[in-house]
């Protein structure tokens, strides 16, 4: 290659997408999606489209992305109809890097306020809404400001390490001096929990690269950083600030699954199993946590907070 050659490699672009495919831009607590409507199961966007579609200065932009199909249309989704016939919407959501993830908290909220600006269903404040995804079904509640969602049960990642001594994996990040010990928790996707000394040290991270977890949970991890108030509890209700870098995404102003995981951390490591309501404050706002009794006989975790759609548009690229 001569001197005067572009050294540009090149990017994905939009170009194979279907002209005019038309799109809303949301976000719950500054995490953000592309949300296409496919009642038809017509627009099956690949990886790479995906990726450039998030891309934030070639493509549209986002953390993720998520089609509304109908459960019938895909085998994950006919799954969730086996045991909640009442699933009618499946989420199909994408990591920006365009790989699949189970299970996405803040992107459940805007899906139905999606689905309900789109008026593809009717949902009446305090009424609730079944909705399938790849970690089973979960339930929404619309609030007079939002959206709670159960989000079913938590569970240890590596059971008896986190039983033992509450930590069962090791992190190191930049901008963190030490390896710092860790707790994994599924929320249906995988979380690793890191409890940092003061909010300094929160401040100090730097989240542009990929932390390193060891053992890493079998299909990778979701990394939270957590500082808990002082005191942690405060009448009845515990609090911690929160951090996080997002498998398949990067840093991102807040993870619905992730402040699950990381509230249930706290709540192991400060002893305070009978606190069962918590606030965790993101970059990009606040979520509510609650631990419930499951119908399962296992605790399970609502998560609520906000949902907004900001735009719309139409995918034509050329
Ligand atoms: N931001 C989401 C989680 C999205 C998926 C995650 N990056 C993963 O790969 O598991 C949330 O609000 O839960």
């Amino acid at each position: 290659m001569s001197a005067s050659e572009p050294t540009t490699t090149k990017a994905p672009t939009l170009e194979s997408l279907v002209g005019n495919l038309p799109y809303a831009k949301g976000h719950g607590t500054g995490n953000d999606f592309v949300l296409v409507a496919d009642p038809t199961d017509q627009h099956h966007i690949d990886k790479h489209q995906v990726a450039a579609l998030c891309d934030r200065h070639r493509g549209i932009g986002a953390d993720g992305l998520i089609r509304a199909v109908p459960s019938k249309f895909l085998a994950e989704g006919r799954e969730v109809l086996e045991s909640s016939p009442d699933a009618y919407w499946f989420m199909d959501y994408r990591n920006s890097d365009g790989s699949i993830s189970e299970m996405c908290g803040n992107g459940v909220r805007v899906f139905v306020h999606f689905l309900l600006a789109e008026k593809l269903v009717e949902l009446p404040v305090g009424s609730q809404l079944s909705i399938g995804t790849r970690a089973g079904v979960k339930i929404v509640t619309r609030l007079n400001d939002g959206y709670a969602v159960d989000m079913g049960p938590w569970e240890f990642i590596f059971e008896q390490a986190a039983t033992e001594n509450g930590l069962d994996s090791r992190v190191s990040t930049a901008g963190l001096e030490k390896v710092r010990g860790a707790l994994s928790i599924s929320m249906g996707n995988p979380h690793t929990v890191v409890a940092l000394a003061n909010e300094t040290e929160l401040e100090n991270l730097e989240l542009f690269t990929i932390p390193e977890v060891l053992p890493l949970p079998p299909h990778g991890t979701n990394v939270e950083y957590v500082v808990a108030a002082d005191p942690v509890v405060v009448e009845g209700v515990g609090s911690l600030r929160m951090r996080v870098h997002e498998r398949g995404v990067g840093e991102t102003l807040a993870c619905g699954t992730g402040a699950c995981a990381a509230a249930m951390a706290t709540r192991h490591w400060a002893q305070a199993l009978d606190v069962l309501q918590w606030k965790v404050q993101v970059p990009g706002g606040e979520l509510g946590i609650e631990f419930t009794p499951g119908a399962t006989g296992r605790e399970h975790v609502v998560l609520s907070g906000p949902a907004v759609l900001v735009s719309r548009g139409a995918i034509s690229a050329s």
